[in-house]
């Protein structure tokens, strides 16, 4: 809806009504399209005020009406009737103005906005293209360079950026809306032609075609086989080289393309996905709207290696006093230098000062007594782990939240080493810990509903995308991990070659695949795991690492290549070569072509030629198949919490979805099916065995994704 009123005589404000975000639903383009008539009739009115309710301008077009039949006004007419007004139309700009949203104040013949509002078209992020003129408009008003920067990134930016730019004409931290009423009757009667935005002429720029051919190759580069980036450089280019409606035709056209696509979806269910996660709710029944978090202002982090350096800042950067304790020297110095550094790294991007003295660096435990919460981050064993929580539970004040980092070691384990195991949860931060948006809540059996509301409250604090999940060997992420790069190393005995596996799964749109990623985050963390589960151990009969263990066939690969002390980058070598140590350029090592024959050789191996689809097929359908084992033993409780965890933290490519809307869209029944056909090929690897959620959904006609839970509900009760 929007609300007419009139203001101090002479000026109509337009106030646009659909809390939250005011997004232009078919009943507010309804509103907008009455209210701009009736001010454009009564006489009264010299100018006009476009506002939103709650401080709030417009978070754009409706997201959620998407998926339906498009009903109300179009968008575009409506836009254009407010440029083409005879009287001058100011959009007070507060909170938001996003898509839609901006296309709608960038008809207007003024924008002024608050300090704290944020500008941007974001539809790329939706996989779609700003189609409200959007793209004809702001190249015309900014420069073609710095609107394709903002069309094809999708980024906000601040109203300081955007008066810098010339978006908004004036920015004020006062009341906006006043401030643009004074203006707006000041302006009453002046000619607008000068600030129509589609008769301006395209700025030109000294070679055009140069320009949008080295766009067009840095957006292919990134955008990893999503679509909507090369739409929009195509959109800003009909900007730059077309009259502004033939431009705008040919963003209709382009957007025609993106609005039904399979990636627009799932970047939309990503979108909604994300939001899904934070209405968190646990086996008990307990759930985010029902428990309130503890109050926590005083935060501890035991352990500063890589990870727990990153949770400081990360912690810090949030407005969080920490305690960071390392009872190493040595190590203590050098963690305090690379905190501070990454802190004045990160206040230089964000344009701030830099926060350094609401840290106290300790190498006792001493002065974590009085904090609200602790966060463990020391290596990864158990034994030593105990011994940090036992330690905790006779320093800390009673109600201290105990946190562990482990990346997939037993919680109720560690909960079972203090007197007051409800307060034990994972956050299971993903390297570099102040970068990655992911957090995984681990809940183990006796933590209490508040202990993990308060790690929720306290991830989006920190400016993470949090998911709760239930405690297992791995949790979520790491254990559907697991087949995955099982089925990668078989795929290495069968006759594949790193650089083979990585392309296939690259082109599909990881940013690396498994080896490249492996050898980025070293090789030794998996092969200590394996070696801690005993897999990775030689036979003292054979001396051979076993290929068969507990019935399941295994891959000592990994193994072998880590006895000969190549763990990845850091040491130069790994599955792939290196220029040096710590070299950053992976590039095939004939080395590794060697080994795998001999290896081969050696197990009787006949390698075979293997296609790319199988790779795709055999790494993600079991990853699937395990994350519907998770779904089905409850330990992730919907589909949007699996795909969350693997955008955020696996770099599965949001265009994509996610590994479950993946195979939703793939269809389950095929999945199932070529499941089947990899397991009766290998009969000793179960987790190419369709787990029985997966087998009972196809057996009920595969329910699209949005059915799934309440299907979960009723067959978890009959599994
Ligand atoms: C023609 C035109 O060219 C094209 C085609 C378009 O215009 S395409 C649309 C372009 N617009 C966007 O991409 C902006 C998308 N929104 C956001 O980025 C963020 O929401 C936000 C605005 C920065 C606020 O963040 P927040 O963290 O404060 O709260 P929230 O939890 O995110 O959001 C609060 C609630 O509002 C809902 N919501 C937000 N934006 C919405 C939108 N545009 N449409 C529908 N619902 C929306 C959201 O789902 C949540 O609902 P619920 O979960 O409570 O039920």
């Amino acid at each position: 809806m929007a609300q007419f009123s009139r203001v101090s005589g002479s000026v109509g404000l337009i106030t646009l009504q659909n809390p939250p975000v005011n997004a232009l639903s078919a009943a507010v383009r309804q509103g907008i399209v009455d209210t701009v008539n009736k001010a454009l009739q009564e006489p009264e009115v010299k100018s006009v005020v476009i506002c939103g309710q709650n401080k709030v301008f417009c978070g754009g077009a409706d997201i959620k009406s998407f998926r339906g039949v498009m009903t109300g006004p179009p968008l575009i007419p409506m836009i254009h009737a407010i440029e083409a007004s005879t009287k001058p139309v100011v959009a007070a700009i507060e909170g938001i103005a996003l898509g839609g949203g901006l296309e709608l104040a960038l008809a207007c013949h003024y924008r002024i906005s608050h300090t704290k509002a944020r500008l941007g078209l974001p539809e790329v992020t939706l996989g779609l293209l700003p189609a409200a003129a959007g793209s004809q408009r702001l190249p015309r008003l900014i420069g073609i360079t710095a609107a394709l920067d903002l069309i094809t990134t999708g980024r906000h930016v601040t109203a300081a950026e955007a008066l810098q730019l010339g978006i908004v004409d004036h920015v004020t931290d006062q009341n906006t809306v006043d401030v643009a009423l004074k203006f707006a009757s000041s302006v009453a009667g002046k000619p607008l032609d000068a600030r129509r935005i589609s008769l301006y002429p395209c700025p030109p720029s000294d070679d055009t075609d140069a320009l949008f051919e080295e766009a067009m190759q840095r957006v292919r580069r990134s955008a990893r086989g999503a679509i909507a980036p090369v739409a929009c450089v195509q959109a800003v280019r009909a900007a730059a080289t077309l009259p502004y409606a033939q431009g705008l035709e040919r963003e209709k056209e382009l957007m025609a393309t993106l609005f039904t696509s399979g990636q627009a979806r799932a970047l939309q269910y990503s979108f909604f996905a994300q939001r899904a996660v934070g209405r968190w709710s646990m086996p008990s029944g307990a759930q985010w709207d029902t428990v309130e978090p503890l109050p926590v202002q005083k935060t501890a982090v035991i352990g500063l290696g890589t990870m727990g350096r990153g949770i400081v800042v990360a912690l810090t950067q949030a407005g969080f006093s920490v305690v960071a304790v390392e009872t190493h020297e040595k190590q203590l110095t050098q963690a305090k230098q690379a905190i501070e550094e990454m802190l004045i790294r990160g206040a230089k991007r964000r344009g701030v000062t830099p926060e350094h003295d609401t840290i106290t660096y300790s190498h006792s435990m001493e002065p974590v007594a009085n904090v609200d919460l602790v966060i463990e981050a020391v290596f990864e064993d158990m034994v030593l782990k105990e011994k940090v929580f036992q330690q905790l539970s006779a320093v800390c004040k009673p109600g201290t939240l105990l946190c562990t980092n482990t990346s997939g070691l037993d919680i109720d384990h560690l909960a079972s080493k203090t007197p007051n195991p409800e307060l034990v949860v994972g956050m299971h931060f993903f390297a570099p810990a102040h970068v990655m948006k992911l957090l995984e809540v681990v809940y183990g059996r006796q933590s209490s509903p508040r202990a993990v509301a308060t790690a929720m409250q306290l991830g989006k604090k920190m400016g993470k995308v949090s998911v709760a999940v239930g405690n297992c060997l791995g949790f979520v992420g790491n254990r559907m991990l697991k087949p995955y790069m099982n089925q990668a190393f078989f795929l290495l005995e069968e006759g594949a070659s790193p650089e083979l596996v990585d392309q296939a799964l690259e082109e599909f749109g990881f940013i690396m695949g498994p080896f490249r990623m492996s050898d980025l985050s070293g090789i030794d963390v998996g092969w200590r795991i394996r070696k801690e589960e005993g897999l990775a151990v030689p036979d003292q009969r054979t001396g051979q690492i076993p290929r068969m263990q507990k019935g399941c066939r295994y891959s000592p690969v990994g193994d072998l290549i880590c006895e000969q002390g190549r763990f990845g980058q850091k040491t130069g070598q790994g599955w792939y070569r290196y220029d040096k140590p710590g070299g950053r350029v992976a590039r095939p090592d004939p080395w590794m072509q060697t080994f795998l024959n001999q290896y081969r050789a050696t197990h009787g191996l006949v390698p075979r030629r293997i296609d790319p689809k199988e790779v795709l097929e055999r790494c993600l359908y079991a990853l699937i198949n395990e994350g519907f084992q998770t779904l089905e033993e409850g330990i992730a409780a919907a589909p949007e919490d699996i795909d969350v965890i693997y955008v955020f933290g696996y770099s599965w490519p949001q265009h994509r979805g996610g590994p479950m809307f993946y195979a939703d869209m793939v269809g389950l029944e095929k999945i199932m099916d070529r499941l089947e056909h990899y397991h009766q090929a290998h009969p000793d690897v179960p987790s190419l065995q369709p787990c029985n959620l997966l087998r009972k959904l196809v057996a009920i006609g595969s329910p699209p994704i949005h059915k799934w839970s309440q299907v979960m509900k009723t067959l978890r009760s009959q599994l």
